[in-house]
């Protein structure tokens, strides 16, 4: 995947410093008083991403830190990406436990306000920047858990479905699912083909048909979150799952779980632009429009 450039320009477009132009990252971990042993953890931070790596164990935490509902505007995505990046490309990560630090939400999943109102341009930027995301995710080396510590709708759910396990926690207000069709959009193949990967065919279908979120408990019974644990268990227990993932061999590990997800991978690398072309064609439609800016409203509403 040779999207250093596209990063850098989408990077120079969006004015999100990247990690690179930032005072020396690796520097900003809390400094150790004189005379202590420097604690092996390294930290960087950007605008909506914060990322630490404990370089005894190789995990590397990352919180989303994007208010009020970390959604996954193009700014978020091109951080999401790097921070993934960086940790790929370090010999002393191999592992990363994803979760946020917001109350109540994982991530909102796509951030609507990026498919309203803008023009192809900016359709096409976006859909490449989500693309982008799930192909390092979805396709990385490192051992993957997502710790889900809130509602996580459609792309929120997508980035969890792209690990290779879930852990909830147990919050039956907290529900997690592909829910496009209740904003009359339509989840993309490689979206469908993910949540297939975790759930199988019938529960994927039934699911993705009538757009549901499913509460924590019914997520588990799906086989769409591995566990559930209580809200204050969950980074312990995510911790304890990455030991035993990563107490495998990596060379082993990392083969298997390509050989597992390399189809649908190829699948969107081979139809990349195609995919990019029947975004922007649907999402430009009036009738798309006007779906997703009722399902705003209909957000609005709820609160008032
Ligand atoms: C043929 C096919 C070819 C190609 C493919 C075509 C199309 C595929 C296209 C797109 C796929 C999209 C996938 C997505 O991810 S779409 C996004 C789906 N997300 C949702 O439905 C979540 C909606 N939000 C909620 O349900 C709730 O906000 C909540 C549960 C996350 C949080 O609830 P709260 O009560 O805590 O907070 P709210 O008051 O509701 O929200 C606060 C604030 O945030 C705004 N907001 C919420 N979600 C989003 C979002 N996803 N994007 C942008 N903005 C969002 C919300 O409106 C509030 O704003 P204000 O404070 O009122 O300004």
């Amino acid at each position: 995947m040779a999207a250093a450039p596209i990063l850098a320009r989408r990077i120079a477009r969006s004015g999100v410093l990247p990690l690179c132009c930032r005072p020396p990252s690796w520097d900003r971990a809390p400094r150790q008083p004189p005379g202590l042993p420097l604690a092996p953890c390294r930290a960087f931070s950007n605008n909506k991403i914060q990322v630490e790596l404990d370089e005894s164990s190789g995990v590397a935490m990352m919180k989303f830190k994007s208010p009020p509902v970390n959604s996954l505007s193009l700014d978020f995505l091109t951080e999401f990406s790097i921070s993934l990046e960086k940790l790929e490309n370090d010999r002393a990560c191999r592992g990363v436990i994803i979760t946020s630090t917001i109350p109540k939400i994982f991530s909102s999943g796509l951030d609507i306000m990026e498919m309203c109102g803008k023009n192809v341009e900016h359709y096409g930027e976006f859909w490449r920047a989500v693309q982008e995301m799930w192909l390092r995710l979805y396709g990385s080396n490192m051992v993957t858990v997502a710790a889900v510590n809130g509602s996580s709708p459609a792309g929120g759910c997508l980035i969890a479905l792209s690990c290779d396990y879930r852990i909830m926690a147990e919050n039956p207000k907290f529900s997690i699912g592909l829910n496009e069709a209740q904003l009359g959009i339509v989840a993309p193949f490689w979206f469908k083909d993910t949540f297939v990967n975790v759930v199988g065919h019938r529960i994927a279908e039934r699911s993705l048909q009538l757009g549901s979120l499913h509460p924590a408990p019914e997520a588990l019974k799906l086989g769409l979150v591995d566990e559930l644990v209580p809200e204050e268990k969950l980074l312990e227990k995510a911790s304890a799952v990455m030991a035993r993932w990563l107490a495998l061999p990596d060379h082993a590990r990392q083969l298997t779980k390509s050989m597992m997800r390399k189809a649908v991978l190829d699948h969107l690398v081979a139809h990349r632009e195609e995919d990019i072309k029947n975004f922007i064609n649907f999402i430009s439609k009036e009738s798309i429009q006007k779906s997703l800016r009722m399902y705003m409203e209909m957000l609005k509403k709820k609160k008032s």
